[in-house]
């Protein structure tokens, strides 16, 4: 990790300075892949603009292999003028990368997959010969278009042997690749595995040589995985918005983004608008004509619904007692659920505050009480709770 020079005393550097880790997001690329993304050609403009005006650094867009359509949606897009770098993810083969470098793109994410069921069920390939394809496809894109970012990723890393990814990373990386990345395919990795692995691929390839992580949450650890491969050193993290992607997806951008903000705000304020994330949300989750789950990082409809009474107690004199991040830097609201049967006087009392109604220390307990028990059998909403509070007064 980088040493902050502006750290003082009393401001010390943040444990993960945002600074030291960019994303890419795949939306508009393993996006594609989720069996509900097919996104039109304005939809991949919306989605594009989004993001660029978001503030992510790279956008992942898929083959032009893919089709004529899909080839000319990359063009439209790279020619959109955006900030943001596009990257087009191809085989680690001639044809598809003669195919990609007219496309107006930043770079090519190469890929070929090193695990031994890839290798037999794929490609066919062995590691000498995925080696050699590299150095071919690696050499010609040096020479004819120096101007490209180029990384190439062992795909299902986590299941290939060790020895064998670190022949391939020393290669690419003597190669001149700008990156490396490591792809938990099967969402199988744990994050022990990936901190140690991030760890022993940075000795085998260059000083400014990137590491980037791509990790499928088919055991629920995209997110902490995504964590674990940053603290050990990667430089870029994989994302798509809402997660989307093949099977149950990857790395979600709002989930990683709450796991990073608790090390670094200030880092993420500056780098991302990250009060567009509901709207982010929103657009892919209308786009692939899906609810945003219940119970989503950040956005999810109860991701800010606070209502035990001990909860509530202490979320009104600071909601920093039960919030591990403020909502409102993600623009979105909390909600404060008083009229339940686990609810206590402390909120009841608030809320009949801010109607302008007080209750002596008897009538709050059983006004409260009384909540409680009708709440047992019915919902309450709030406009319930107003009405019975009112009536409590004047009764
Ligand atoms: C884990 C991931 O998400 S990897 C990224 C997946 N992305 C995609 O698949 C992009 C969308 N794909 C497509 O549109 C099509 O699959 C295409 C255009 C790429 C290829 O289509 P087809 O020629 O019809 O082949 P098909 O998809 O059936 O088979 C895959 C081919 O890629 C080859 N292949 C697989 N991985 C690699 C690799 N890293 N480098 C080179 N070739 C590879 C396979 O050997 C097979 O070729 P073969 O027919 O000569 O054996
Ligand atoms: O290219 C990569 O690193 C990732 C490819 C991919 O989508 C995967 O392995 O799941
Ligand atoms: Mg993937």
């Amino acid at each position: 990790m980088t040493q902050d020079p502006t750290a003082t005393a009393e401001h010390p550097a943040p444990l993960i300075p945002a600074t030291s880790w960019a994303i890419i997001d795949s939306t508009l690329r393993e996006g594609e892949q989720f069996a509900r993304g097919n996104f039109r050609t304005d939809d991949k403009i919306e989605i594009a603009r989004a993001l660029d005006a978001f503030g992510a650094e790279f956008i992942e867009v898929t083959t032009p292999m893919v089709s004529a359509q899909t080839h000319a949606d990359i063009r439209r897009l790279t020619g959109l003028g955006l900030k943001a770098k596009f990257l087009t993810h191809v085989r680690c083969h001639m044809d598809d990368v003669q195919r990609a470098v007219d496309t107006g793109v930043d770079g090519l994410d190469l890929l070929f997959g090193t695990s031994s069921f890839l290798r037999e069920f794929s490609h066919g390939k062995n590691i000498g010969q995925i080696i050699e394809a590299a150095q071919e496809v690696i050499s010609w894109i040096k020479t004819n278009h120096p101007d490209l970012q180029i990384r190439f990723s062992a795909e299902d890393t986590f299941r290939s042997e060790e020895a064998d990814l670190m022949a391939v990373y020393r290669a690419v990386s003597d190669l001149g690749v700008h990156r490396v990345g490591l792809a938990d395919t099967v969402g199988v990795a744990t994050p022990r595995q990936v901190y140690t692995l991030v760890r022993e691929v940075r000795k085998v390839i260059h000083a400014e040589c990137g590491i980037e992580f791509h990790g499928h949450n088919d055991t629920g650890c995209a997110v902490s995985n995504a964590y674990e491969a940053v603290e050990a050193g990667a430089t870029h993290i994989d994302t798509t918005i809402l997660g989307i992607g093949e099977r149950n997806g990857i790395t979600p951008l709002g989930g990683f983004l709450a796991r990073m903000f608790t090390f670094d705000p200030q880092g993420l304020i500056d780098k991302y608008n990250l009060d567009m994330l509901p709207e982010l949300d929103r657009m892919i989750a209308r786009m692939v004509d899906l609810p945003i789950p219940w119970n989503n990082y950040l956005t999810g409809e109860f991701a800010y619904n606070h209502k035990a009474g001990m909860h509530l107690k202490a979320i009104y004199l600071n909601p920093g007692a039960y919030e591990a991040i403020p909502p409102g830097v993600f623009g979105v609201g909390r909600r404060i659920q008083a009229a339940s049967k686990v609810t206590g006087k402390h909120a009841i009392a608030y809320k009949a505050r801010e109607m302008g109604l007080h209750y002596g220390e008897d009538a709050l307990r059983r006004v409260t009480d009384h909540i409680k028990a009708l709440a047992e059998h019915n919902e309450l909403d709030d406009e319930h709770l107003e009405t019975l509070l009112r009536e409590w007064v004047s009764a």
